[in-house]
């Protein structure tokens, strides 16, 4: 059971002993100091947390969630307990990025469950290949009249992924820009990132190319979805930079998969590129997909004092050509 999603109730009834053990990302039990005990050596592995009697729900929240850690600072000492199971404890790790909670879970050895999924069920459930062309029409947009919106979609995954295809095709190479979805800068105008302004940017760049395409790819806050991006930003007020507030939280300091945008341009019939992007690990993931990458168009824009840090840390840190 999340941890998250645990409430008095529903805990009581998934473990009336309070004996659940908790899981957390191997990155978290680095900050609970664990990662120096033999169970809980393993860099790759999440880690078990025994359970002790004084952790009570709160307790397990304030295990689960870094952004308490100031205000709760953590009692301990935690004891790590190997994992029988690595391959379902992975997965589950995995279903939290994908749901986006916190990774962390209270553990039971058996007793029922509401519903039984496998970890190949859980590595299949965002498999790219799954995406198919749901619909397309026109939408006339500000950057250009006569764009086209293709929408996509595969069967499991309720996110759906967009094309806007701007400009008249011919057999060059398109001007494509990939867009992770940023609520807080797309739609609210976030002065924290570069988001918005990147947006307007490459939809005007594109028009002014011979033709073009923009993906809007639904991988909020690098894939960890809104709510932990709200928590990575939650750490940044409290000192850290916007990569180790990823690994606080036990995620992976970029989530995305690029192979989405990989098939979504194949269904479209499009296989090389000029890329859009400061972004080195974009034209690697696409390239690793299978679509050629003939030029890195680069997009700066000004900082602003709000930022401006975040922009030095992509540049220093996550390799971005800033
Ligand atoms: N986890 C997390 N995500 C963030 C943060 N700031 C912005 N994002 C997300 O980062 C993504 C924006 O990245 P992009 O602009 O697509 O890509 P990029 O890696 O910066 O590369 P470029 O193509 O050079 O812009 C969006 O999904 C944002 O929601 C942050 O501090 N933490
Ligand atoms: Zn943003």
């Amino acid at each position: 059971m999340a941890v998250e999603g645990a409430d008095a109730v529903t805990l009581a009834d998934f473990d009336p002993l309070d004996e659940a053990d908790i899981l957390v990302a191997a990155a978290r039990g680095e900050t609970l100091k664990l990662a120096n005990q033999l169970a809980a050596a393993d860099p790759d592995m999440p880690v078990l947390i025994a359970r002790a009697p004084w952790i009570d729900g709160a307790v397990a929240m304030a295990i689960a969630d870094p952004v308490l850690d100031l205000a709760s600072p953590l009692k301990g000492p935690f004891a790590a307990k190997p994992i029988t199971a690595p391959l379902a404890a992975k997965a589950a790790l995995k279903l939290a990025r994908l749901a986006g909670i916190l990774p962390a879970y209270f553990v039971a050895q058996d007793g029922d469950s509401e519903a039984r999924v496998s970890a190949d069920e859980v590595d299949a459930y965002d498999d790219a290949t799954h995406l198919a062309i749901a619909t397309r029409a026109r939408l006339p947009v500000s950057a250009s009249e006569t764009a086209e919106i293709v929408a996509f979609r595969s069967p499991d995954e309720p996110r759906e992924h967009v094309a806007l295809i701007i400009g008249t095709r011919d057999a060059s190479p398109p001007v494509v820009r990939l867009h992770s979805e940023c609520l807080t800068g797309d739609v609210l105008g976030s002065l924290k990132c570069d988001c918005g302004p990147q947006l307007h940017q490459a939809l005007h760049q594109i028009a002014d190319s011979t033709w073009g395409v923009l993906l809007y790819l639904r991988q909020e806050g690098r894939g960890i979805g809104l709510i932990n991006k709200l928590r990575a930003y939650a750490l940044q007020d409290q000192g850290f930079d916007t990569v180790d507030a990823n690994v606080r939280l036990g995620f992976a300091i970029d989530a995305r998969d690029f192979s989405v945008a990989a098939r979504m341009l194949d269904l479209l019939g499009i296989g090389s590129v000029r890329l859009l992007t400061n972004n080195p690990n974009k034209v690697a993931g696409l390239e690793k997909a299978g679509i050629k990458v003939t030029e890195r168009l680069p997009i700066i824009l000004p900082s602003n004092p709000h930022n401006e840090q975040y922009l030095a840390t992509k540049r220093d840190r996550t390799g971005h050509q800033l």
